[in-house]
């Protein structure tokens, strides 16, 4: 995709994404993804785009997509589909059967417990991590260190949102990219 029409998509897309003041709690302004997700040409373009930042990254070789509940689980088995990878789910606490590995974070509203199965990837397996939004960092960062204790080799994290003033990427042992910053 030309660098022109990469940035006036994305430019168009950002406009387009509605904001919610003092939701869930006061203080936060909330980034609705749905908004554009249910314009058809938007979908198409998100996912377009994350393709190709992707490619230019050079993170294509990927065994695995990780996606965190419940918006990474948009997006992620999209792009493992487009990468020829597997989709693996990181969830919340108690909704995963098996033997799973668990990690308590915080995140920019409230606390929580992430869990992966651990069976679910190998170790030296290539994983790339896909969530909608990085606010805090406190979910990407505790599932980078999920996948750290199963061993895996995290390429990278791709979120389509950044909150830029929270610098959430500090708080991630992998790199951080987003396609759009608040
Ligand atoms: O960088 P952080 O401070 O950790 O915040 C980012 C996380 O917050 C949201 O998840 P959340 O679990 O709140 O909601 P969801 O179940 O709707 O995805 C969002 O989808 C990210 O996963
Ligand atoms: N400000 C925000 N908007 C949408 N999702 C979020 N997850 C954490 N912070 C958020």
């Amino acid at each position: 995709m030309d660098s022109t029409l990469y940035e006036s998509t994305l430019s168009d897309l950002k406009d387009k994404i509605k904001s919610y003041p003092d939701f869930p709690k006061e203080g936060i302004v909330f980034r609705d993804i749905f908004s554009v997700l249910r314009d058809p040409a938007c979908l198409r373009n998100i996912l377009d785009l994350m393709v190709a930042k992707i490619e230019l990254l050079k993170w294509t070789d990927v065994d695995v997509v990780v996606g965190l509940e419940s918006r990474g689980f948009i997006l992620a088995p999209l792009l493992a589909v487009k990468l020829n990878a597997g989709f693996v789910p990181v969830r919340k606490k108690g909704r995963l059967p098996g033997v799973c590995k668990e990690i308590a974070y915080t995140l920019e509203y409230r606390s929580d417990v992430l869990e992966i199965q651990q069976d679910s990837i190998h170790q030296g397996q290539r994983v790339l991590i896909i969530d909608d939004l990085i606010a805090t960092g406190g979910s990407l960062g505790a599932t980078c260190k999920l996948l750290s204790g199963l061993n895996a080799n995290v390429v990278g994290c791709l979120v389509l949102l950044e909150l830029e003033q929270l610098h959430g990427s500090k708080n991630v042992e992998a790199p951080v990219e987003s396609l759009i910053t608040f």
